[in-house]
């Protein structure tokens, strides 16, 4: 929900009062069905000093809970965390701490120095109103100071704003990424003009990664880096020097997934990251999409800083995960009009942009987008994603994978549909379709192992890349030798790619060959031997991909 625009203090506000409505829902049940089968513990203590206690020892213990997970990054662990304290806790009450507050000897501000522990705060309340429902008298607010409970009530106070500051501040710095003195900044202060990057050149230890690349690639590079010099904005995104690096685990060495990536997309463009599987694609845009931090480097969005001003990039930002992240008892309506008031739609422009919106993409006729998103099929399910990811015209949108899934009819409707979308926007999409890629995509780059090999539009990669034509041709099998030999004659240098009964492919190089010349050629050997089939094709963008990858992953082992 972050990555679509909502905001720290909404989300904040929303999830505590959610967790306060619980848990006082639960105790008011709790109070009443205890008073109703006539428990003294309940009848008997003043309704108002338990509510006001219940009510403060709630809010300390989701104030707490927000500072562990703050705190804890995977919920197993603060799941353990919690059930030892909670047990550790009871047992260590009743078996220790009951037995000090007994105790004649033991000094009472020792008693109120464990009581700044909430669990133990909690035990000496709930202890001292069961001594007095024994008592047979209940407390009332009069026997507030002799309980020894004003203390707890000031601690606990003071706990659940403390507990509650320090979370937000944690959660600030170290998921948000803020300076640990960001609460001392102006907010009505302007962001200044963009950093100017050190006119310096890079350090020796990158210089032999840079003289390996492509020079498309460097022409990128030095694209990057002349805009951040001049310190402009106008670019929608800017990557500049982006890493991502994942610690070792289990006896492995760190990797390396995004390593130093340079990259620019003006407003208008779609550009196409193409890539074998775990060449960091996804990781490149979770870093752009502020769910990873990058290591090193930094990418600016409509002169954005990522690292420090991601709470902003999200107003004007749009995502397609690769993995749809949908309620199932939402319909796509709703979905739609939660999504679009993160984004600031309000009223009829709200309406009619839903509308639109599921029109766009075929979830409109039929009252499809009125039915809960449960009972969609994956395609439907990916189409919403991908209108939720446009919903408010954002103006940089990232799509990992968005016709995954689809029928061709689906996926040709949905690439319209982006199509329309790139002409005031920015988009990053990655993809293992070439076909998608050619329709949607202004540019391309071919990521491997973590850097961009090559870059530019498709006819560009096609004849910087491809340079050959593929020749291929089906005979019975006693007649290869004769094919092999019709082939050297048009194209002295050909290689065979491949081979297998009957059937061989061959590259001919394209400055080597006429075509006029293979069909003549192909026309006198129709009259020698029988032709089952034979065809001469053009590089795809596909055997630009296999290509460069192969290439690639061959050599980056050895660097
Ligand atoms: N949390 C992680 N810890 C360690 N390594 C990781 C982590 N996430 C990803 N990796 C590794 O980083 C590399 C890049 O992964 P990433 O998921 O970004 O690739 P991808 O190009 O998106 O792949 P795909 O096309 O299959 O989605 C892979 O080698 C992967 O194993």
């Amino acid at each position: 929900m972050k990555m679509h625009g909502l905001g720290d203090g909404p989300y904040w506000m929303i999830s505590y009062a959610y967790f306060l409505t619980i848990s006082m829902l639960y105790l008011i049940t709790l109070v009443s069905f205890g008073s109703a089968i006539g428990l003294r513990f309940f009848r008997l203590n003043g309704y108002s000093i338990q509510f006001v206690f219940y009510f403060i020892y709630l809010n300390l213990q989701i104030s707490i809970a927000f500072l562990f997970s703050s705190i804890f990054e995977k919920v197993k662990t603060v799941t353990v965390v919690a059930y030892i304290l909670v047990y550790g806790t009871g047992l260590l009450g009743s078996f220790l701490f009951q037995k000090l507050i007994e105790s004649e000897s033991f000094p009472e501000e020792y008693i109120i120095g464990l009581e700044l522990y909430p669990g133990f705060s909690l035990y000496r309340r709930l202890y001292e109103f069961s001594q007095y429902a024994s008592r047979g008298t209940g407390m009332k607010w009069q026997d507030i100071s002799d309980s020894g409970m004003s203390e707890i009530f000031y601690i606990m106070s003071v706990e659940w704003f403390l507990a509650l500051i320090v979370a937000f501040y944690i959660d600030q710095v170290f998921s948000s990424g803020k300076s640990p003195f960001f609460f001392l900044v102006n907010p009505f202060k302007k962001p200044s003009s963009l950093p100017r990057r050190p006119t310096v050149q890079r350090l020796d230890s990158k210089k032999v990664f840079i003289d390996m690349e492509k020079l498309d690639v460097t022409q990128e590079r030095e694209k990057v880096q002349k805009l951040r010099n001049e310190g402009s904005t106008g670019h929608a995104i800017l990557c500049d020097d982006l890493k991502k690096v994942y610690p070792g685990r289990d006896g492995n060495p760190p990797k390396m997934a995004v390593r130093g990536l340079y990259l620019s997309v003006p407003l208008g463009e779609c550009f196409g990251m193409l890539g074998p599987n775990g060449a960091g694609k996804t990781s490149f845009i979770s870093m752009m999409t502020g769910l990873l931090r990058p290591s090193s480097g930094t990418a600016l969005v409509q002169g954005l800083d990522i690292c420090k001003d991601m709470n902003k990039v999200y107003t004007s930002m749009g995502v397609c995960p690769q993995h749809d992240l949908l309620w199932e008892t939402l319909t796509g309506r709703e979905h739609l009009l939660f999504y679009g008031r993160l984004k600031n739609i309000k009223g009829s422009s709200l309406t009619h942009a839903v509308d639109e919106s599921l029109k766009s993409v075929s979830l409109f006729d039929g009252g499809v987008g009125d039915k809960p998103a449960g009972n969609y099929s994956g395609g439907m399910k990916r189409r919403l994603s991908v209108a939720i990811s446009l919903i408010g015209n954002p103006k940089v949108v990232y799509m990992d994978e968005p016709s995954t899934g689809l029928d061709p009819a689906s996926r040709k409707n949905l690439w319209n549909v982006i199509k329309r979308a790139k002409q005031n926007t920015a988009i990053i999409l990655t993809t293992h379709s070439m076909e998608e890629a050619e329709f949607l995509c202004d540019r391309l780059g071919i990521f491997v192992d973590g850097g961009l090999q090559c870059i530019g539009n498709s006819k560009e990669l096609k004849s910087r890349y491809g340079g050959s034509y593929v020749f291929t041709m089906t005979t019975s099998s006693e007649h290869e030798d004769e094919v092999e030999r019709l082939v050297k004659s048009v194209s002295p240098n050909a290689k065979k790619i491949y081979h297998l009964a009957g059937t061989q492919k061959f590259e001919l190089a394209k400055q080597e060959v006429r075509i006029a010349e293979v069909f003549r050629s192909v026309e006198k050997a129709k009259s020698n031997f029988t032709l089952f089939a034979w065809g001469l094709a053009d590089t795809t963008l596909e055997d630009v991909f296999i290509k460069v990858a192969r290439t690639a992953q061959a050599f980056i082992p050895l660097s």
